[in-house]
C-alpha cells in the first residue's frame, strides 16, 4: 500500500476531509516564507482536528532553533519536515522524528544529497530546485527514485489525480506527498481533487 501525505493544510474542514478519505499523514507548513503559512496556535487548532492513526507532519524550512523548538512545544508534531539546508545533526537535536526533503531539481546531482541524512526516518523526494520552496507543484524525472536507499522515500512534486498511478509505476515509492496537485488556490484544498487523488493512489499497484 503507498502511503499517502497531504500538505499544506490551512483549514479543519480539509484535515477531516483528508481524513475521511484515508490519508494516513497531514502537513501544515510553518515557516514563515509560505503562502501556506499556519502559525504555531493556528496549526496546533488544526492538529486537534485530527484523528487517532493520521501522522501530524510540521513543515519548516532553515527556520531559527527557537522557533522550531516553539513549534514543538505548542503543536507537539509526531513529525517534522525539514525542507532547507538543515544539516543531519541539525534536524536531530529536535529530538523528534523526521523528514528530509531533497530538492530533485538538480537532477542527479541531488542523488549525492540523499545519502547526508543517515538519522532522518524517512527522505521526501520534491521537484523544485536547491534554496526553492516545495508546494511549487514541480514534477522532477521519477525514473531518478533510487532502489538502494535505506530509508523509505516519498514521492513529492506536481503529482495530481492525473498523473499519480504513472509516478508510482515509475518510481515505487514508499509513500506520496501532496499539496498544490489537490488545491483551488494555496492553503485551500478542492475536495473533488483530493477524493480523486486518493482514490487514484488507492488504486494504482505499489510496490
Ligand atoms: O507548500 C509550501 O508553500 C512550502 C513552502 C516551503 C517549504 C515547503 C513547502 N511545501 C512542501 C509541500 O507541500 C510538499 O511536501 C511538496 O513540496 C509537494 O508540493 P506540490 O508539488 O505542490 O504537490
Amino acid at each position: 500500500m503507498t502511503r499517502i501525505k497531504c500538505c499544506g493544510l490551512t483549514r479543519i474542514d480539509d484535515v477531516q476531509l483528508a481524513a475521511r478519505l484515508g490519508a494516513d499523514a497531514v502537513g501544515f507548513v510553518m515557516t514563515r516564507r509560505s503562502r501556506r503559512f499556519v502559525d504555531p496556535a493556528a496549526a496546533a487548532a488544526l492538529r486537534d482536528a485530527v484523528p487517532p492513526f493520521v501522522t501530524t507532519v510540521a513543515l519548516l524550512m532553515d527556520d531559527a532553533p527557537d522557533y522550531v523548538a516553539e513549534v514543538i512545544r505548542v503543536l507537539r508534531p509526531d513529525m517534522l519536515q525539514f525542507h532547507g539546508t538543515e544539516a543531519d545533526e541539525t534536524c536531530a537535536a529536535f529530538g523528534v522524528r523526521y523528514l528530509k526533503a531533497i530538492a530533485m531539481g538538480e537532477g542527479e546531482g541531488a542523488l549525492a544529497r540523499l545519502r547526508a541524512y543517515p538519522r532522518a526516518l524517512g527522505l521526501l523526494l520534491d521537484g523544485h530546485g536547491l534554496g526553492e520552496a516545495g508546494g511549487s507543484g514541480q514534477r522532477f524525472d521519477w525514473s531518478l527514485m533510487p532502489r538502494d536507499v535505506a530509508q523509505p522515500l516519498v514521492l513529492a512534486g506536481g503529482l495530481t489525480a492525473g498523473n499519480v498511478a504513472e509516478a508510482i509505476r515509475v518510481a515505487r515509492p514508499w509513500g506520496v506527498d501532496v499539496s498544490s496537485g489537490i488545491e483551488a488556490s494555496p492553503g485551500v484544498k478542492d475536495a473533488d481533487k483530493m477524493e480523486r487523488f486518493i482514490s487514484a493512489v488507492r488504486a494504482a499497484p505499489s510496490a
